[in-house]
């Protein structure tokens, strides 16, 4: 019945009024701490997915992009590349156990997945180590076999060992209890394709010929010194990134590594962009490359979806470019790279973008939270924190 599993965990409860932040629960003594696995039914076992052997991050695709998550209407389903998999699950500080797979015994098939990666997250004025939990993959055959639980407890369990004892994940579905709530918001960049694919609708009043001029984007990008990051930027873009984030009530910390991994141009996996005028950056825009497959169409396989990523302005922000500017250079860039469309969700300053863009509101939710960690609820203007 509702919430079981949940109940049994350190979250406030769903009709909680968090009035003020703090653990939950204490940290849990290493002495205390389960050395053993959880069980896991008869012929399942557990294992570390390896992703540096290129077969096993083939099984990992293989199993996200069969088995993960869909959209409400399960016509469009995340499609994570290989590449982009390593990148989201080796940043600075990761450890193989936190790749925690489960395996048939008998033909050693990969049937679910769970993955942490250590981050610093400051929570209003407090700084807090933890992990940030992702790709929690059950396998569709396997479903309603209360597996999940047993995941999320061994994840748990790995990262008590390493004495973290706060995570942080988002969820389409409304759980005990969010720290916040979140909309998804579209930009369609090849509006023909999208409406095709059924991903979007024509507007009532607004024929096919009108909607490709509608959404149309200049070539190149219009500010003057908008170009790709390059490594001799990671220094000036942690102290402005860090600085800018400030603003927000909950918002990442990021380590000079941080910056490298996480904003370093990837191609076909995380793309970059600074305003450099007179030798100095002024601002920096990102997005990452997720995909999404196109369930049973005869003709499209994918949609090409690009997902804002972080962006900061220095100071007020006027000097050389918008929010609204930068998101546009944003938008004609992920264009001139094919992208099909751009997604992003009303935190950070999204929403003040949102309509002059063209962006259109998804139909659906993203729910942040927080494990064994009070917060008080957070506006999604408030929020600074973007997970893959
Ligand atoms: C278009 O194909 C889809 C395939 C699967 C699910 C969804 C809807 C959806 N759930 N979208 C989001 O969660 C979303 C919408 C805008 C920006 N970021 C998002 O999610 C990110 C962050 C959380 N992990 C998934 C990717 C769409």
């Amino acid at each position: 019945e509702d919430f079981k599993f949940w109940k049994t965990q350190p979250v406030p409860a769903i009709d909680e009024e968090v009035k003020e932040d703090g653990p939950i629960e204490a940290d849990t003594p290493y002495d205390q701490i389960k050395k053993e696995p959880y069980a896991l039914p008869g012929s399942f076992t557990w294992c570390n997915v390896n992703i540096d052997d290129k077969e096993e991050l083939t099984e990992l695709y293989t199993l996200l992009t069969e088995n993960y998550v869909e959209d409400d209407d399960a016509m469009f389903r995340f499609d994570y590349s290989a590449e982009f998999l390593k990148w989201a699950l080796q940043p600075p500080g990761w450890k193989p156990q936190w790749l925690a797979g489960v395996r048939v015994k008998s033909n050693n098939k990969l049937v679910a997945f769970i993955s942490a990666i250590p981050a610093t997250l400051r929570v209003h004025e407090h700084k807090q180590l933890l992990v940030e939990i992702n790709f929690l993959c059950v396998h569709k055959k396997l479903r309603s076999k209360r597996l999940a639980p047993v995941l999320i407890k061994e994840i748990t369990r790995r990262v008590h060992l390493e004495g973290t004892f706060q995570a942080l994940y988002t969820a389409g579905v409304h759980l005990p209890k969010p720290i916040s709530v979140c909309r998804y918001y579209h930009r369609s960049l090849n509006p023909k394709k999208l409406i095709e694919t059924g991903f979007s609708h024509l507007e009532k009043n607004r024929n096919m010929a009108k909607t490709i001029k509608y959404y149309r984007l200049p070539e190149k990008p219009l500010i003057p010194g908008f170009r790709e990051m390059k490594a001799e930027d990671v220094d000036s873009v942690q102290k402005l990134l860090n600085t800018y984030l400030e603003k927000y009530q909950v918002a990442p910390v990021f380590s000079r590594e941080d910056v490298e991994h996480w904003f370093l141009p990837v191609d076909n996996v995380v793309y970059s962009y600074v305003v450099e005028n007179e030798n100095e950056i002024t601002d920096f825009v990102s997005f990452y490359n997720l995909p999404s497959s196109i369930i049973g169409h005869p003709t499209y396989k994918e949609i090409k979806a690009a997902y804002l990523f972080y962006y900061f302005q220095e100071g007020m922000g006027k000097k050389y470019s918008t929010t609204r500017a930068l998101i546009n250079d944003a938008l004609i860039v992920a264009k001139s790279k094919s992208f099909d469309v751009f997604n992003c969700l009303n935190l950070m300053d999204n929403d003040d973008i949102l309509d002059d863009l063209k962006f259109g509101k998804g139909d659906g939710l993203l729910n942040y939270y927080l494990y064994n960690y009070r917060c008080v609820e957070v506006k999604p203007r408030q929020l600074g924190v973007v997970l893959l």
